[in-house]
């Protein structure tokens, strides 16, 4: 048996573990599929892609209010599609992998293009994708940075349907009249956005009363309340469009000639609703159980996690399994990709620095839904807070009581802080409206270095009249 002294499952954030300082290691890389990982091929690059040309192909549904009339003259999805994948994304991950398996740089790496199992501590069997012979090899440490996969819920015909998830449906032929989207999470309000922008009729499906539940209360409710398009005061931002069916599970699948028929139980009763294809957005897997990962010695979460402890070193039964790493979505309840190369810093530099290593921090985790209107979030919800007994004050600031919310005739954005009155400190921030992923960074920030609510207000100066005066008004409404 092969061995090296270190093995890394998974070339998504794992890839960029090797940096000169392993030039002296002999390393061993497997892959099953596409170099990169899901967030440069079927996540966080393709989607925000889509996003902004569906932002662009939606401003003349908009564009009136400010007497502009606009018309969508046309989308050229396979143009749209080609950009994204043909001319850019899978000439980086095709250019990734023949960087790791020829360049002189990768000397010191063996490059596995095929599926790994463990079968003993530090051990594993690689299943080569061409169909050759499984190889097996060793190593003194081990990084599992296998990600996760789509969850697929066990509803009766669905796994007999022709159903597409994230890793599918920016790849279709052709645009579909109609998409039903089962879920109401981030995959599910993404694209949302990106299809209907794009001129397809969306049925979204919620089993719950909101979208976004996991989102503080506010947020959810005013975008669901946009999703359905019920919200009257101009609505301006609405998502409106997506035919939002809340409370309404699904019994059965079933595939028709030229479509798929969803049966579902809702409030008024059992019904049936029909679109030519089903997009499947329920939540996603880690990758442990197709690792095999109890021969090696390591243990999962309930929720199948690996579990790591705070230097993302593999534990079991309360004790480090010895040379064993993981990082990202395979033991990240936070499935991000910030979070993944926060986390694949920490173990580069715990592998090649046993003596000294360093901690994850996961304090302030933050994350932005690029839907219509964009949501971002840091820290505790309200209910959170509450429920943990802080004496908090809120702050809630509409975009549309600041000049550039008026300059974009916004009148259903707004910023909602939450700051605890006993040490000053923000505790929670949550902006729904245009640009919140970009808006919210100053809020990490302070919360991040302890800045004080009353010295990120006043002192610095805001760029009059931008949009982070929404953050800056916000801040001064807070009484901590
Ligand atoms: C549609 C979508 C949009 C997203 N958008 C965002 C966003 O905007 N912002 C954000 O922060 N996050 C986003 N995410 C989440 C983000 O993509 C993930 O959190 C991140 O990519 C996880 O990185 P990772 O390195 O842990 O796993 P991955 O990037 O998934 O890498 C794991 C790799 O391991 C390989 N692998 C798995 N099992 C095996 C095995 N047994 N043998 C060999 N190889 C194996 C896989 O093929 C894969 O290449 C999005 C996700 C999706 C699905
Ligand atoms: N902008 C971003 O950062 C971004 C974008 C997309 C995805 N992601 C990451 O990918 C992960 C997966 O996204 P997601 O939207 O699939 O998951 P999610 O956890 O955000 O949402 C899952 C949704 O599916 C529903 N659901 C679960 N089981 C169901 C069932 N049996 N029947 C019907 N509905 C069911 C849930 O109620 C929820 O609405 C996210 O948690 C996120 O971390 C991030």
């Amino acid at each position: 048996m092969q061995h090296y002294d270190l093995i890394i499952i998974g070339t998504g954030s794992g890839n960029s573990i090797l940096d000169e300082r392993f030039r002296g290691l002999k390393v061993a890389m497997i892959e099953r599929g596409a170099f990169g990982g899901t967030c440069l091929n079927a996540g966080c690059i393709p989607t925000k892609m889509l996003v902004y040309t569906a932002d662009v192909a939606s401003t003349p549904a908009h564009s009136s209010r400010l007497g502009v009339d606009e018309t969508l003259d046309g989308v050229r999805w396979a143009e749209i599609r080609d950009r994204i994948f043909a001319d850019r994304i899978d000439l980086i991950a095709a250019g990734g992998r023949d960087y790791r398996i020829n360049h002189e740089d990768n000397s010191h790496v063996d490059v596995y293009l095929g599926t790994a199992r463990f079968t003993g501590e530090r051990q594993v069997e690689i299943t080569p994708n061409d169909g050759g012979a499984v190889t097996a090899i060793s190593a003194d440490q081990v990084v599992i940075a296998a990600g996760s996969r789509p969850s697929i819920p066990d509803i009766e015909g669905l796994a007999d349907a022709d159903y597409l998830t994230s890793d599918t449906v920016m790849r279709l032929e052709e645009l579909p009249a109609s998409m039903t989207i089962l879920g109401s999470g981030f995959v599910a309000a993404e694209f949302a956005h990106v299809f209907s922008s794009l001129g397809v009729a969306v049925t979204l499906i919620a089993r719950s009363a909101a979208l976004l539940r996991a989102e503080d209360a506010d947020i959810s409710e005013r975008f669901t309340e946009l999703a359905l398009g019920s919200f009257d005061e101009g609505g301006t931002q609405s998502g409106a469009g997506w035919d939002v069916r809340l409370n309404t599970s699904t019994r059965r699948v079933e595939q028709y000639d030229g479509g798929i028929r969803l049966h579902v139980d809702t409030p008024a009763g059992p019904g049936t609703i029909e679109s030519e294809v089903l997009l499947v957005a329920t939540g996603r897997t880690p990758n442990t159980d197709q690792l095999n990962v109890a021969a090696a010695g390591l243990e999962t979460t309930e929720s199948g996690l690996l579990a790591v402890d705070e230097y993302q070193r593999a534990v079991a039964g309360g004790d480090v399994v010895p040379g064993v790493w993981a990082l990202g979505d395979i033991c990240s309840p936070y499935q991000l990709k910030h979070v993944a190369n926060h986390e694949q810093r920490v173990v580069q530099h715990n592998v090649i620095n046993p003596e000294q290593l360093i901690a994850s921090d996961h304090r302030f985790v933050p994350h932005a839904v690029f839907s219509a209107p964009q949501i971002a979030s840091v820290g505790l919800t309200e209910a959170q807070a509450l429920e943990r007994g802080l004496d908090i004050d809120v702050a809630r600031q509409d975009y549309g009581g600041i000049a550039y919310g008026w300059a974009m005739e916004d009148s259903t954005g707004f910023a909602k802080l939450i700051a605890d009155r006993s040490t000053g400190l923000l505790v929670g921030a949550h902006i729904i409206g245009p640009q919140a992923s970009a808006l919210i960074q100053p809020l990490i920030q302070a919360m991040s270095f302890d800045q004080p609510v009353a010295s990120l207000a006043r002192g610095q100066y805001w760029i009059h009249p931008a949009l982070p005066e929404l953050i800056e008004n916000a801040l001064l409404q807070l009484d901590v």
